[in-house]
C-alpha cells in the first residue's frame, strides 16, 4: 500500500527488502550533499527512497516544503535526531506533543526584540574581544577563522542566554569547544548510516567509539551543569540580598535581564518547576545551537567575503556611514538595524551555505499533497522526509546565476519564490533564535570588517555535513589591518 502510495514520486530502483542500500553506502558526511545533489539531478526535486522497509521523501521541492513545514500537524522530528538524544535530551530541537509545546511557550518571550535589544551591549563587548583577538593574525597570511569566532559565539550565548561568563575567547582552549566539535563529527558520522543509527547496534559493533561518545557528553554534561549551578546561585544571592530588577551589579551587565536560563528556573508546567535534567537538556540545546549555527554562518561569511573585495568595500562603506570611526562608541541596536547591505550579505551567505542544510520529519498522519506537477496525493503516515534547504536554496529556477555570491539580490526586500529561501526552517518549529542570531552576525560582521581587509588566501571551502554544515577544509583566509583613517 506505501508502494503504490508514492508511485506516481520519481526515485532510484529500490530492490525488494533492501532498497536503496547501494546509495546509502556511497553516502557519508562528505559526500552527502554530492550524492543527494547527483540524485535530484537524475530524479527532480521530489523523490521517493526505499531503504529496507523505511519510505524516505526526499524533498528540495517548494510546494511540499510549504505544506509540510507550514502544518500545525506534522511536526515530529526525523529518527536520526535521536543519535543526539544522550546528549540533549527533550529540548526544544528534539521534543514532540505536550513537552515541545510547553517548553517553546516558556522559552519564546526570551528572545522577544525588547529582550534582544538589552543583548546588544554583550555582542559589542564579546566582538570587540574577538577584533583584538584576532590581531595577531592580521599579517597578511593564511590562517583558520573558525576556532577565533567558535569562541566568541560561545561566549556570546552563555552570557546572554544563561547570565553567566565562561570566558571562553581569554582561554587557549575550550574543553566544552572542542567536545560539541568531536562529537558532532561523530554523531554526523552515525547519522548517515542506517545501522549505526541504532544505539545498541552502534554500542555493540564500535564499543570504543560509544565509550568516546560517552565520555564527550559527559564532559559537555559538566559543562553546562556548572553553568547552571553558577546562575542558580547568583540568582539565589541576588534574593538573598533583596536586590531590585535594576541592580548594577547583576552579572549580564547594568539592568536586570531575563535571561533563558532565569526563565527556565523559574518557570513551572503543570504546577510543578523543571527538574534539573529538564533545565540542562534545554541549556544543552541552546548551548549547542546559539554557538554552532552563528559559528558556521560567520566563518562561511567570512570566507565567502574575503574572496568578493568589491562586496567587502561596499559594506565597508556602509559600517562607516553608519557607525564612523570612533572605535569606543558602542554599537546600538539602531545602528544594527540600519545595516541595510549587511544584512544582503548575512542573507546571501546563508543562502549558498545554510548551517542546518536539511530538516527532517516523521509523519504521524498521512501527509496529504496538492502539487502542480505530481497533482494531490498522499505520503503515507510512517514515512520519513528529508527538507533539503541546501538544494532548495540553490535552485536554478529561483535564483538567476546560482552558485553566484550576489548579496544584490536580496536589496529592496526582493521576495523569492515561496520557500525557496528558507536558512531558518519555516512554521511553527522554525529557528527560535533567528532574530538574535542576525543581530550577533550584524555585530561581529562590522566590527572585524571595519577594522581589518579581509583577503583570498588559502584553499576553498568543501561543504560537509557535521550536523551543522562546515568545511573540510577549514575556513581558510587572510587578514590586514586597515589603516586609522578608515
Ligand atoms: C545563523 C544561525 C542559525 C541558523 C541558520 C539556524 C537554523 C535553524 C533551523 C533550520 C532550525 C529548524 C531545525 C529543524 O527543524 O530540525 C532551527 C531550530 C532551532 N534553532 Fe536555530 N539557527 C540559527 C541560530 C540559532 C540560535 C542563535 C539559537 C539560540 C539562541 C537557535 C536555537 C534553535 C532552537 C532551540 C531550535 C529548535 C526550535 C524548535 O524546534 O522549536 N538557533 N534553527
Amino acid at each position: 500500500e506505501r508502494r503504490r502510495a508514492v508511485a506516481n514520486l520519481p526515485g532510484p530502483i529500490c530492490p525488494p527488502l533492501l532498497g536503496a542500500l547501494h546509495i546509502m553506502y556511497r553516502m557519508n558526511p562528505k559526500t552527502f550533499l554530492k550524492v543527494s545533489r547527483e540524485n535530484m539531478g537524475k530524479y527532480g526535486n521530489l523523490q521517493r527512497v526505499w531503504i529496507l522497509n523505511r519510505l524516505l521523501v526526499m524533498s528540495a521541492d517548494p510546494e511540499i516544503n510549504e505544506q509540510l513545514l507550514g502544518s500545525q500537524e506534522h511536526l515530529v522530528k526525523h529518527p536520526v535526531y535521536r543519535v543526539l538524544g544522550q546528549w540533549l535530551g527533550n529540548g526544544l530541537l528534539l521534543s514532540d506533543g505536550k513537552v515541545w509545546h510547553q517548553r517553546r511557550k516558556i522559552i519564546t518571550p526570551t528572545f522577544h526584540f525588547s529582550i534582544l535589544e538589552q543583548f546588544v551591549e554583550v555582542f559589542d563587548h564579546q566582538s570587540n574581544i574577538c577584533v583584538e583577538r584576532l590581531a595577531p593574525r592580521a599579517n597578511g597570511r593564511t590562517f583558520d577563522v573558525y576556532r577565533h569566532i567558535c569562541k566568541a559565539a560561545l561566549d556570546i550565548i552563555a552570557e546572554t542566554a544563561m547570565g553567566t561568563k565562561i570566558h571562553a575567547q581569554a582561554a587557549d582552549s575550550s574543553p566544552y569547544a572542542e567536545a560539541v566539535s568531536e562529537c558532532t563529527a561523530l554523531l554526523s558520522w552515525r547519522f548517515m548510516s542506517v545501522y549505526l543509527q541504532v544505539e545498541l547496534l552502534f554500542t555493540l559493533t564500535h564499543p570504543h567509539l560509544k565509550w568516546r561518545q560517552t565520555q564527550l557528553i559527559r564532559t559537555m554534561h559538566e559543562f553546562t551543569t556548572k553553568v547552571i549551578e553558577e546562575r542558580r546561585r547568583t540568582l539565589e544571592e541576588q534574593q538573598r540580598e533583596k536586590l531590585s530588577a535594576t541592580s548594577p551589579d547583576d552579572d549580564v551587565g547594568r539592568k536586570r535581564r531575563m535571561a533563558l536560563l532565569d526563565v527556565l528556573l523559574q518557570a513551572s508546567v503543570d504546577g510543578r518547576p523543571l527538574t534539573n535534567d529538564e533545565i540542562r537538556e534545554e541549556v544543552d540545546t541552546f548551548m549547542f545551537e546559539g554557538h554552532d549555527t552563528t559559528t558556521s554562518a560567520l566563518s562561511f561569511c567570512l570566507h565567502v567575503l574575503a574572496r568578493h573585495p568589491q562586496v567587502q568595500e561596499k559594506m565597508l562603506e556602509e559600517i562607516l556611514q553608519v557607525i564612523g570611526t570612533d572605535r569606543s562608541r558602542p554599537v546600538t541596536i539602531r545602528d544594527l538595524n540600519e545595516f541595510k547591505y549587511l544584512e544582503c550579505v548575512i542573507k546571501e551567505s546563508l543562502r549558498l551555505y545554510p548551517p542546518v542544510p536539511l530538516v527532517g520529519r516523521k509523519l504521524q498522519t498521512d501527509f496529504k499533497y496538492n502539487h502542480s506537477k505530481f497533482g494531490s496525493g498522499v505520503i503515507p503516515a510512517g514515512s520519513e522526509v528529508l527538507l533539503g534547504i541546501y538544494g532548495i536554496q540553490r535552485l536554478p529556477s529561483a535564483f538567476p546565476q546560482v552558485e553566484e555570491f550576489i548579496p544584490e539580490r536580496h536589496e529592496n526586500g526582493e521576495r523569492f519564490a515561496p520557500f525557496t529561501f528558507i536558512p531558518f526552517s519555516a512554521g511553527p518549529r522554525n529557528c527560535i533564535g533567528q532574530k538574535f542570531a542576525l543581530l550577533e552576525m550584524k555585530m561581529m560582521l562590522a566590527k572585524i570588517v571595519r577594522e581589518y581587509e579581509l583577503l583570498p588566501l588559502g584553499e576553498p571551502v568543501e561543504c560537509v555535513i557535521n550536523i551543522v554544515l562546515r568545511s573540510a577544509t577549514g575556513f581558510q583566509l587572510g587578514m590586514r589591518r586597515r589603516n586609522e583613517t578608515q
